[in-house]
């Protein structure tokens, strides 16, 4: 413990906020905040590359530079996921792709990702249709002629991804829309708050301080606890789950049969890998699971945050409505088509937005797996007065991402970055030209980077039929009393709640109203 602490103390010399406390440092602001909250703060007043304190002094690395990203994410496994996040995400994920590290999560990556390819993507695009207009015609039942309704935006839209990624990953119907909710996404919707929101001071100690502790032991802790017995059942449900459908499926998956469903292509996948290039049953399963978990939760959070936005600016809201009637006409009342939604600039400017300013993933925790230099976008002042281009790490050393913040970088995404503005990415250029690449998707690290990047082509195309539907047929208000309290909870996913109704779990009420057909 001694040599870790001291080999991180380069680090020292970084500006940075000062710890509140020796046992904790600076995280509980980091963790008991709202997402983003302490970030943003700390950039203000310390810049993009900063260093601030974990549990007994621990120097760590506090990162929103661009070029340090660059450098972080394009290094391969140098940084690799820190063994808490790392054993989080088993509990939630199993030992998956999300898990898995240098050549075992090559292999997996090499066996999931192209079942989520553009092309495999597009022939998904039916099922996001029909889902979306199950959608409409719910809504459309609830408010009835000329009126208007407060639905709750979290709830609803993770229905409609949890039945889309049901019928276009796996074939299957979980009816979530249909109000026959099912244990699996009720278990979801917990798991995030219940297990990683709001942790108390002794939570925040004990989880980080097991960074210090053998891999088994943590395992174990986590395996045990009490906290995490929330995480445990929404694991042995989507298991069950997925058992289920491969013994139900397993003689057409077992002759490379089945339909266009994601499951299918990627039995496929894995049937033409040699033997020990494939996934094996355990790590299928995690697939399945991990497809599940991050395959609708995310996508629902970020069109609730999108529809928040978009119902707290009617003006916005109506140039999105006009572009998307336009093209309506535009096609005689056909379905949009992926190559619709790309020639829409506003839609794709105001999708862009919804993604910077709300990253579901709002921050990442890597370790470095060797000593390291990481260079700089801009020579920062430390401490002790002298100027530096890049900042050197020693092996083991603790980095927070923070996606939110960098998200939020001026230099990369112009003025006003604290507002709702889809306008930046029309007028204003923004990425800015010769900014250092950083993020797979408009530079943003929403979808992260690197090798362990996020294939957002599925999730870009789901969101922007669902918004599209949603568009066409409603328009969206939201009470100023409800502005004021809802709050950005800081739960490894970021997700809207109503202060003072934490123990509810996400919520988000818009009024909805049938759009006028003049
Ligand atoms: C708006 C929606 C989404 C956002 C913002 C998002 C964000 C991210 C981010 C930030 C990462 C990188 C994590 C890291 O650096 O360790 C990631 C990875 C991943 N995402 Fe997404 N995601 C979204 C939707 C989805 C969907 C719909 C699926 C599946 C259907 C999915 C599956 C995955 C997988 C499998 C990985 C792991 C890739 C790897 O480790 O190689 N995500 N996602």
């Amino acid at each position: 413990l001694y040599r870790r602490r001291t080999r991180r103390a380069s680090l020292t010399n970084l500006p940075g906020p000062e710890p509140e406390s020796f046992l904790l440092g600076n995280l509980r602001q980091f963790y008991q905040g709202q997402a983003g909250e302490a970030d943003f703060k700390w950039q203000a007043s310390f810049g993009h590359m900063l260093s601030i304190r974990g549990v007994l002094g621990e120097n760590c690395l506090f990162v929103s530079d661009p070029k340090a990203l660059q450098h972080i994410y394009h290094s391969g496994y140098v940084f690799r996921k820190h063994v808490i996040r790392k054993e989080l995400t088993r509990l939630v994920a199993g030992k998956g792709i999300i898990w898995a590290d240098t050549d075992d999560h090559k292999r997996q990556r090499r066996v999931i990702l192209p079942a989520f390819g553009a092309s495999e993507t597009k022939a998904l695009l039916p099922y996001f249709s029909e889902f979306a207009a199950l959608l409409v015609s719910k809504w459309k039942e609830i408010i009835g002629v000329g009126s208007s309704a407060t639905l709750d935006m979290p709830s609803w839209m993770s229905r409609t991804t949890l039945d889309v990624i049901g019928q276009a990953a796996f074939d299957y119907q979980f009816h979530a829309l249909e109000d026959k909710d099912s244990l699996l996404r009720q278990a979801f919707v917990k798991v995030a708050g219940e297990t990683f929101g709001r942790p108390s001071k002794k939570a925040i100690f004990i989880q980080n301080i097991l960074q210090y502790a053998p891999t088994p032991l943590i395992v174990y802790l986590f395996g045990h606890a009490s906290a995490f017995e929330q995480a445990r059942e929404t694991t042995r449900l989507a298991q069950q789950v997925s058992r289920d459908l491969i013994d139900t499926k397993s003689e057409a998956f077992m002759q490379g049969a089945g339909g266009r469903d994601v499951m299918s292509l990627l039995v496929k996948a894995n049937l033409k890998e040699k033997n020990s290039q494939g996934l094996t049953d355990e790590e299928m399963l995690a697939a399945m699971q991990t497809i599940m978990g991050a395959g609708h939760e995310t996508t629902a959070t970020t069109l609730t945050w999108t529809l928040y936005e978009l119902a707290k600016s009617p003006d916005l809201q109506a140039k999105l409505r006009h572009e998307v009637k336009d093209m309506e006409k535009a096609i005689g009342g056909a379905d949009f088509s992926a190559a619709n939604f790309e020639s829409m600039p506003y839609l794709q400017a105001v999708m862009k937005e919804a993604l910077r300013m709300h990253p579901v993933s709002y921050y990442g925790l890597r370790e470095a797996a060797r000593d390291d230099v990481i260079p700089l976008s801009k020579p920062i002042m430390l401490r002790d007065g002298s100027v530096v281009k890049e900042v050197p790490v020693a092996k083991g050393t603790t980095v927070y991402i923070s996606i939110a913040g960098y998200n939020r970088n001026e230099d990369v995404f112009g003025k006003d970055v604290h507002r709702f503005k889809p306008e930046r990415w029309l007028d204003e250029a923004v990425p800015r030209k010769g900014a250092t690449a950083v993020g797979v998707y408009g530079n943003m690290m929403t979808f992260g980077s690197g090798v362990r990047s996020c294939g957002y082509f599925y999730r870009l195309l789901e969101y922007q039929t669902i918004l599209v539907q949603l568009m066409k047929n409603f328009e969206f208000s939201v009470d100023a009393s409800i502005v004021n309290k809802i709050r950005r909870d800081a739960a490894l996913v970021m997700q809207p709640i109503i202060e003072g109704e934490y123990e509810k779990g996400p919520q988000l009420p818009l009024r909805v109203s049938l759009v006028s057909t003049d």
